[in-house]
């Protein structure tokens, strides 16, 4: 049987990379792979084991079809390694560190996947971004007002087909309530 697709989305900050990191081994335990990103971010940006490429270097992989999936976000590219289709026709669960914006499309070419949204109160996470100190603070403004928008949005239109992960209190509490969601 095909495995399934994992989409985990929230809003910048929400911890996913965190989350994946924590999760990590627990993951891999349970045969679950973790998709590894290219992303066009300077290779020296930190917070998350991704591949970083040059916008060009990003837009011959794209025509060569390196990407089940890809989309852009912030002012980046973001693409998932095709390798993800051979694990998933193995039978392996993937998960991937999604996009909410992209979850249409994602769904139309996975439609069995499992959707999980990270999500934390707003003062948290302006805080958490601030100490990150990834992005500057127009940066952090424009992402919290990209948030809100989405989060409600998302909830009305996929209810059912989504599990909700809060990340507002100790990072171990979301590994735990992220495995009970796999089941
Ligand atoms: N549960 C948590 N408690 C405290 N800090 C957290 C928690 N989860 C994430 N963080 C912190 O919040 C910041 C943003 O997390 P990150 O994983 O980079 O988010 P994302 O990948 O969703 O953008 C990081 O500095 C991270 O250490
Ligand atoms: O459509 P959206 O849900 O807003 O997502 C757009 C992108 O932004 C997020 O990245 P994030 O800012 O968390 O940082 P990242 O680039 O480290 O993933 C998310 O991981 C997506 O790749």
């Amino acid at each position: 049987m095909a495995g399934r697709l994992i989409y985990l989305i929230g809003p910048s900050g929400s911890g996913k990379d965190s989350l994946l990191d924590a999760a990590r081994p627990r993951l891999a335990e349970r045969g679950c792979r973790i998709a590894r990103r290219v992303i066009t971010r300077s290779p020296e940006a930190v917070g998350e084991a991704a591949q970083g490429v040059s916008p060009t270097q990003f837009a011959v992989m794209e025509a060569e079809g390196a990407f089940a999936l890809s989309w852009q976000a912030n002012g980046l590219c973001y693409g998932i390694p095709k390798a993800i289709d051979e694990w998933l026709a193995a039978g392996e669960d993937v998960l991937v560190n999604g996009s909410r914006a992209h979850l249409a499309q994602t769904r139309e070419r996975y439609p069995t996947l499992l959707v999980l949204l990270l999500t934390v109160d707003q003062t948290v996470l302006r805080q958490r971004l601030l100490a990150r100190g990834r992005e500057s603070l127009a940066d952090i403004e424009e992402r919290l007002a990209r948030n809100t928008r989405f989060t409600e949005e998302l909830i009305a239109a996929n209810g059912a087909g989504l599990c909700v992960l809060d990340n507002s209190g100790p990072l171990e509490h979301t590994v735990e309530r992220l495995l009970c969601c796999l089941g």
